[in-house]
């Protein structure tokens, strides 16, 4: 795996021959079934004139079409929602496995729950691996449940004050990234289920982002929400809706933070949580939100999963995506020889 520093500069690219450098000298083609946002956020000049430069063509699925009638594809892109994409995907996928398709769509269904997209990261005991990561003490509360029962349903499971209300599922919908604070477990009751309600962590205010793509790891950091005292708790009651700090293009990377809060967690941890998360999703494309206890070195908490997050935020993402798409062509053209 490669991390941070070791991600290709600018530099290099100069010194190579433009134009045909794939490894069978032909051209890769990939097609796309993204957003408008998400292609407009990820497919930037930088990007598909780089890749362009190196042999790489992108192609959009023409999503009025039948997918078999279109390409031929080397790679497929996608991120969108719905039933009915799932199983053109997943049908095409099985059809034609001489094309790479990024990524299954079971895989990333699985990342659609906040239940099911923490639980690898608990099976994964990574209790001893130069630092302890689990996830937050978390509670579902199911559609059938009745609001006025959650304040009941929260002291029984034994949960810490504050909580982090979220929603249950993750479609890709604004709504489904609307989180609340809650101060006091009976103000839960305004909420609609189906909901997570996750234990808020002290974690002094910054978050780590860390971006997976295939083996690369890159790390960012984020402004998050700030410590919650004592007395503040005692103070405040209530639920309370919060922005989506940490999504904002704004990176921390350059502030002038506290080094015990602000200071990387340790390479060898993220390697392995990263390697052992990408077999065990089967998954290339995804970033961890992860946070350090508040007050510790080495207690991490993961608390948010997304498959093909906003890559266009990653710095030198053109470089590493390029790298990237070549290596997964280079690697079939070798399998192919030897069979
Ligand atoms: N358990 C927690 N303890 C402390 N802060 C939290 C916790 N859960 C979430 N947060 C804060 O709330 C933010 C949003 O939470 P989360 O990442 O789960 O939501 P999301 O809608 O999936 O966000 P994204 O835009 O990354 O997909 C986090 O980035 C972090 O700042
Ligand atoms: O909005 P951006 O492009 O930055 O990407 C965000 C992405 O939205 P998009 O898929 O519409 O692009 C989100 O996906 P959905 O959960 O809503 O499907 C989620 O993955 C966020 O975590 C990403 O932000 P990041 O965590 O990387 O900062
Ligand atoms: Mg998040
Ligand atoms: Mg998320």
């Amino acid at each position: 795996m490669r991390l941070n520093g070791e991600i290709s500069s600018g530099e290099d690219e100069k010194e190579k021959q433009p134009g045909t450098s794939t490894f069978s000298g032909q051209k890769v083609v990939v097609g796309y079934a993204l957003t408008l946002k998400k292609k407009k956020s990820f497919l930037q000049p930088s990007f598909t004139g780089l890749a362009r430069n190196k042999g790489i063509i992108f192609v959009a699925v023409d999503l009025k079409k039948p997918l078999p009638e279109q390409g031929p594809f080397d790679i497929i892109l996608h991120k969108l929602s719905g039933e009915e994409w799932h199983d053109i995907i997943e049908d095409y996928r099985q059809k034609h496995p001489e094309v790479t398709v990024l990524d299954p769509p079971d895989a990333i269904r699985h990342l659609h729950n906040r239940q099911s997209m923490l639980q690898d990261v608990v099976d994964l005991n990574l209790s001893d691996c130069h630092g302890k990561v689990s996830i937050p003490r978390q509670l579902v509360i199911t559609k059938e449940k009745d609001p006025s029962s959650i304040p009941y349903e929260v002291t029984k499971a034994g949960m810490k004050l504050p909580l982090v209300a979220k929603p249950l599922v993750v479609d890709g919908t604004a709504k489904s990234h609307e989180l609340f604070l809650a101060y006091d477990e009976f103000s839960l009751s305004e909420l609609e289920p189906p909901l997570v309600l996750q234990e808020f962590v002290n974690h002094g205010g910054l978050l780590f982002k860390i971006y997976i793509v295939g083996e690369t790891i890159k790390v960012v950091r984020r402004f998050s929400l700030p410590n919650i005292s004592k007395r503040e708790l005692s103070k405040v009651a209530g639920v309370f809706r919060f922005p989506r700090v940490s999504s904002a293009a704004a990176s921390a990377d350059d502030a002038d933070l506290d080094p015990d809060i602000a200071e990387h967690p340790p390479t060898p941890l993220l390697e392995r949580l990263a390697r052992e998360l990408r077999h065990r999703l089967g998954l290339h494309l995804f970033n961890i939100d992860m946070i350090r206890e508040y007050g510790t070195k080495d207690v991490f908490y993961v608390i948010d999963i997304n498959y093909f997050p906003g890559y266009g935020k990653m710095p030198g993402y053109e470089h590493v995506f390029t790298d990237f798409l070549l290596s997964l062509t280079q690697s079939k053209f070798k399998k192919k020889l030897t069979t």
